[in-house]
């Protein structure tokens, strides 16, 4: 086609079509067409006051049976303005450039002042009524008539003039008559609900009126970070109990936020019940007053999952839905800003309030734990305060350094159960490393306590340092071996004599991972026929085998060593055995239940056999 060819045209849009994208997919609920209209009057107060500083500031929401009205004393708007801001979709009056293109320097300065600036706000009246009418009168020209706009969702509207007294002073009045399928969120009951949800902080009056005339304050009282109290501990308990109110919950302390270059105050508040750190608090963000989000989580970083925050702002940016803000470098700012503020909190209290670092830490360690791994100054911050499991009973890494500057550490839980009674006797320090995060956190130990050494304990390198026994006591018990070993031939175990602490412990049964994976390998491929087995087979590497350790310092394992009857010497490594793998607290395979069984019959029998 030619270029003389080449008309042009003017898109059409299809109003239908964009309030279902609004309502489907950029607003969570129809609810937010008050909250729009609540901004709208919000703005064009600010906007008159800006004229006139003595202005009166009212907002007055009339919710009947047929109707919802909202009405303001702002700014109101002009013929011309109605032509130009209500007739065009995205257009804006607070935009600097007067509803033109955005301009990165005029959207900030319009963004300090107003909370609108998208021009598609008013369409989410659509999404519960099909006609908005709005009624105006311009503060900035008082000489010009009231106007009234109808328009309707199939995108059609009307502009009409009408005497002054339509509108007794500047402001303007919007009137929805909502659709049967909107009708419940213009109910009085919901609405006060409604108007209460997103403008309690409002510093504006905001009343709602039903049909007979009854008026309900929705706001008024200033929030308690910003009214003045009596004492520091009346502070203190006006901040819980607005805390109670506002969340359902008690909190375990009050921090306050102050962040004057945005104009930011508020509270983060100490959750005072264990949260998943995955399931991050949503926050309550106010715009100006105005609730944006009740669920906003980008305020704070993700390690700040134990609190849960109410900040009211002044310049903060929303995004179009006007339910999340924008992400953008001001809010990366403010979120360090916070997150900042929230350490202080941390290590104010690790400094001075023993007493509520412990409450904390017993009720928010495993999701601490949690994030310390990937939050360095989480890590360097609480690491210290942790409570871990170790020989020397449930201890912060902290204290547990102090007395052990070589920190050994098991890679489970069973190993842990395994060597702690002898290591404990030997004065070893050893911490159980085999709960969640918790290995990973005590080798990182030495970052934050420089000085201190980590090491990996294995259950062989504890039999290496246990000690022989002389050769004649070794001799003198020959045979009681060689049958123990014999016995356990079949679990892939081999049996030694040492002597060690604490003397009451008769045996102790050293049987790290991968023997116990060999074995299990050893015994599916002896289940398995063909190509499986030869896999199997050809995986069985030379691993260590578990080894049942016997007590020479023991009584009863001196007793045993002298049993010269075999079937009894039998019974009493049985017994032996299974006491060990009972201290171990390892799920039992079958045969070592079976084992266990057979040990303890023969035992029964036996005594009774000495009885009779
Ligand atoms: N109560 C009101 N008083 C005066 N002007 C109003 C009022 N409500 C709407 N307007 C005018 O209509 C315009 C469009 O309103 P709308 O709510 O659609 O968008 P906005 O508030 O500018 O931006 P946003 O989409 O971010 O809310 C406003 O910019 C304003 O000029």
């Amino acid at each position: 086609m030619s270029d003389d060819a080449q008309t042009t045209h003017t898109f059409q849009v299809d109003l239908r079509g964009l309030v279902d994208l609004l309502s489907h997919h950029l607003y969570s609920s129809p609810r937010v067409y008050l909250r729009e209209l609540l901004q709208n009057a919000v703005d064009a107060i600010t906007a008159r006051q800006a004229l006139d500083p003595t202005a009166p500031a009212r907002i007055t929401v009339r919710a009947g049976e047929s109707r919802l009205t909202v009405t303001d004393t702002g700014i109101g708007l002009t013929e011309a303005d109605v032509h130009r801001f209500l007739a065009t979709i995205g257009r804006s009056s607070k935009r600097a450039s007067g509803g033109g293109p955005l301009d990165g320097e005029q959207l900030a300065a319009s963004r300090s002042d107003f909370i609108g600036q998208f021009g598609i706000g008013l369409l989410a009246c659509f999404v519960v009524a099909d006609e908005i009418t709005v009624l105006t009168r311009s503060a900035a020209d008082p000489s010009a008539p009231a106007v009234e706009w109808r328009g309707t969702s199939d995108g059609r509207y009307t502009i009409s003039t009408l005497p002054g007294s339509a509108l007794p002073g500047p402001g303007t009045k919007v009137t929805l008559v909502p659709r049967a399928d909107g009708a419940e969120w213009t109910r009085h009951d919901r609405v006060v609900a409604l108007a209460r949800h997103y403008g309690s902080l409002l510093r504006h009056e905001v009343d709602v009126t039903d049909e007979r005339g009854t008026v309900t304050r929705v706001n008024g009282t200033p929030p308690p970070w910003q009214a003045p109290h009596a004492s520091p501990t009346a502070r203190r308990q006006a901040l819980a109990d607005y805390c109670r109110r506002t969340f359902d919950f008690v909190p375990l302390d009050s921090i306050e936020l102050d962040l004057p270059v945005v104009g930011l105050r508020g509270v983060a508040y100490v959750l005072p019940t264990s949260v998943h750190p995955s399931r991050q608090a949503g926050h309550r963000v106010h715009l100006k007053g105005m609730l944006l989000s009740d669920q906003a989580p980008e305020l704070l970083p993700e390690w700040a999952f134990f609190v849960r925050c109410v900040v009211d702002a002044d310049s903060l940016r929303p995004t179009a839905s006007r339910e999340a803000l924008y992400e953008d470098e001001t809010l990366a700012a403010i979120r360090d800003t916070l997150g900042a503020r929230i350490r202080d909190w941390l290590t104010g209290i690790s400094a001075s309030d023993p007493a509520l670092l412990h409450q904390f830490i017993a009720v928010h360690h495993l999701a601490v734990k949690a994030l310390a791994r990937y939050d360095d100054e989480l890590l360097r911050l609480l690491l210290p305060w942790l409570p871990f499991e170790t020989t020397d009973g449930q201890v912060t890494l902290d204290e547990f350094a102090r007395a052990h500057p070589v920190v050994l550490v098991t890679q489970t839980v069973e190993e842990f159960r395994q060597v702690a009674p002898i290591a404990a006797a030997a004065g070893l320090g050893v911490v159980n490393g085999g709960y969640a995060y918790d290995r990973d956190l005590v080798h990182r130990l030495p970052e934050v306590r420089p000085g201190t050494s980590v090491v990996d304990l294995d259950p062989a390198t504890v039999t290496a340092h246990l000690d022989a026994v002389d050769p004649a006591a070794e001799l003198a018990a020959a045979a009681f071996l060689h049958t123990a070993r014999e016995v356990v031939a079949q679990f892939d175990c081999d049996v030694v004599l040492r002597a060690f602490h604490p003397v009451s412990a008769p045996s102790l049964l050293l049987d790290n991972r991968e023997a116990r994976h060999e074995r299990a390998r050893g015994e599916l491929a002896g289940q398995t026929d063909g190509l499986w087995a030869d896999i199997l087979g050809s995986l069985r590497s030379e691993a260590p085998r578990a080894q049942l350790v016997l007590n020479h310092l023991n009584p009863l394992v001196r007793r045993a060593a002298s049993i010269g009857e075999h079937g009894l010497a039998v019974t009493a490594v049985e017994a032996l055995y299974g006491q060990a793998l009972l201290l171990a607290r390892r799920p039992l395979r079958a045969s070592e239940s079976a084992l266990l069984n057979r040990a303890f019959i023969g035992l029964l029998d036996h005594a009774m056999h000495e009885e009779g």
